[in-house]
């Protein structure tokens, strides 16, 4: 779940006079409201919205339909301001002054007495006692004889609403308003509250303190004034993660206890370390608060998935990207999920009936995608093909680079394909230019061969950074792509050992644990690693690893393809070494051997 703080409010950007006038507009406005809308003058985008749908109404008088439609729509409108501070962000608020008009109700933070004392500003360690603070608020007494709930639902938009606080007393027959709202008797007299008089408003002075603030709240009381804010995290489980911009470091440590004392199930803060850029996609992290317990049980789209946060890749975010894959397969369909982490696409579909072929590079993946098929019920099984293959790479910092090995895949073979299979490679496309376009062009020169007709669609999944989305491209693979019998540059570069890629391909090859380990301590300690790591590595003899290596795979190859070529009405001839049987118990051996 993406949690983000409420919106900035309005002070920001006006003085305190601007406020207290539009208040007191506001308050004779909203009163005016509930007794008669004919004084309400409406803004000036209901008022052209009115001149449409009137036109509208007068074009088709006798459709009832336009009438609804319209109806639906003024409501629509009136609405849509009220809803703006819930859609935009910090920054875009502030573009649209929301007319306090529109406002349900009075905001704490816009009144200097109900804001936190100015002294927690710049606190870095959490002193819940600093918050407390008395404050003198009015409150109405409402008469015996008088019946109370009425009042208190004609007073509504003026109580005093403050985290764990109780503004409606009935066993002292007390309602405790705003003060913001109610400075004194005329601001209730338009309620025509029969049977109250301004004896019956009274002040009192109450505490208030830590708990009476929302995190948010709290957050800009605390955290500087000039600088930006904490913007967003993500729950997963009970673990909350942070990425904290280098201002906010000195404050993590009461973010954190903030954080953990503020929002319910939470019982542990992270903060990222490091981008994810390691071979597990997995990040570095370190603890702010709470329980250093990172095993985490989340629900997404109905399957439940359990991990270990710290060793695994999960992005909450991506929940409606697997859902949407998960309703593209049938039950017949095959899935082939790449780089399956603990089984967000696998999962679910396996559930609805598919046969899934699932792989991840991580072992703690692996794990927890096994304990993860247990929880959910997936059994192990073998079911014949029948329906289409879908094929779902999500790396995207590098599955497009992998694309190009199904350039020619089947250039050896003599098969003829019935359902073309289908891929979803993620990708990020980087740059101001359309990104769909950024993404089909990524796809056209990893594989050497543009998408026409067999594009199914290039679909926006995430914004990750200004100018930077995760794009999902869907194709079919086609004949041209798999018989290609052209040469790769990329097979070109791997042939001559000598070139830089192949040196690199060589090296990560052997270094993918190394990687993992050396994420975690932070960009700068990386690069110092890397060096070291890649000095060892030249020791090493790269040349003598990799031939044993090819060695495998093309005894392995061999025995596939004559697995193959026994079914086959015309064989050909067999590279290197062919077996009458395959061996699968050796084929299995190769493998472990070859630590795929
Ligand atoms: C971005 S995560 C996606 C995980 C999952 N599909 C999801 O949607 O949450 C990429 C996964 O690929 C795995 N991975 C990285 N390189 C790989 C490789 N060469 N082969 C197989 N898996 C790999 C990582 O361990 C990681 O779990």
């Amino acid at each position: 779940m993406k949690v983000r703080p409420p919106p900035a409010e309005e002070t920001q950007w006006r003085t305190t006079a601007e406020v207290a006038a539009m208040e007191h507009h506001h308050r004779s406005r909203s009163f005016k409201n509930q007794t008669s809308t004919k004084n309400t003058k409406p803004s000036c985008h209901v008022k052209v919205l009115r001149r449409f749908f009137k036109k509208q109404l007068q074009k088709y008088r006798n459709c009832f339909l336009t009438i609804l439609v319209t109806a639906k729509f003024l409501i629509h409108a009136s609405y849509l301001p009220m809803r703006i501070p819930n859609l935009f962000t910090n920054k875009f608020s502030r573009l649209f002054s929301i007319p306090s008009r529109w406002r349900h109700y009075f905001r704490n933070m816009d009144c200097p007495d109900l804001r936190p004392p100015a002294a927690v500003r710049g606190m870095t360690v959490l002193e819940r006692e600093a918050f407390n603070k008395q404050v003198k608020v009015p409150y109405l007494k409402v008469p015996a004889e008088l019946n109370f709930n009425t009042v208190c639902l004609a007073v509504k938009k003026l109580l005093l609403k403050m985290e764990r606080y109780k503004p409606v007393r009935t066993e002292e027959a007390k309602i405790i308003l705003h003060p913001a709202g109610v400075k004194s008797w005329d601001d209730l007299k338009e309620l025509k509250l029969d049977g109250l008089g301004s004896d019956c408003l009274g002040w009192q002075e109450i505490q208030i303190g830590f708990d009476n603030w929302r995190y948010d709240e709290i957050f800009r009381a605390v955290l500087p004034e000039d600088k930006e804010g904490l913007s967003a995290f993500s729950k997963v489980g009970h673990v909350i993660h942070l990425n904290l911009k280098d201002h906010l470091l000195p404050y993590k440590g009461l973010i954190g206890e903030v954080i953990k004392d503020k929002i319910a199930t939470c019982r542990t803060v992270v903060n990222k370390l490091d981008t994810i850029d390691n071979t597990y996609r997995n990040f570095a992290m370190e603890l702010l608060a709470g329980e250093e317990d990172y095993q985490v049980s989340v629900k997404e789209n109905g399957t439940v998935y359990e991990f270990d946060f710290s060793k695994v890749y999960w992005n909450p975010r991506l929940s409606t990207e697997h859902e949407k894959v998960a309703k593209m397969l049938r039950k017949e369909d095959v899935l082939l999920d790449i780089y399956a982490g603990v089984g967000p696409f696998s999962i679910p579909v396996a559930k609805k009936g598919c046969t899934v072929l699932a792989n991840d590079l991580n072992p703690e993946s692996y794990k927890a995608l096994v304990n993860n098929c247990k929880k959910n019920k997936v059994e192990s099984r073998k079911d014949d093909f029948k329906g289409t293959v879908n094929i779902t790479m999500n790396l995207p910092a590098l599955a497009v680079e992998h694309l190009e090995h199904f350039v020619g895949l089947l250039s050896d073979e003599t098969v003829t394909i019935v359902h073309f299979p289908l891929v979803h490679v993620y990708c990020f496309a980087k740059g101001i230019e359309d990104k769909k376009d950024i993404a089909r062009q990524m796809v056209k020169e990893n594989m050497g061969i543009e998408l026409g007709e067999n594009l199914k669609e290039i679909a926006f999944v995430r914004n990750v950074s200004p100018n930077k989305d995760m794009m999902r491209v869907s194709f079919y693979l086609t004949n041209e792509i798999l018989f290609s019998k052209r040469e790769l540059k990329r097979d070109r570069e791997v042939e001559d050992e000598h070139s830089p890629k192949r040196q690199c391909l060589d090296q990560s090859a052997q270094n993918g644990q190394e990687e993992h380990k050396k994420s975690s301590a932070g960009k700068k300690n990386n690069t110092k690693k890397a060096k070291e790591v890649s000095t060892k590595l030249k020791k090493i003899n790269v040349n003598a690893k990799r031939e044993k290596a090819d060695k495998n795979f093309q005894d392995l190859h061999a025995q596939i393809v004559s697995k193959k070529q026994n079914n086959k009405p015309a064989p050909k001839p067999l590279p290197a070494k062919n077996k009458a049987q395959p061996n699968t118990k050796q084929m299995e051996a190769d493998l472990d051997k070859m630590q795929m």
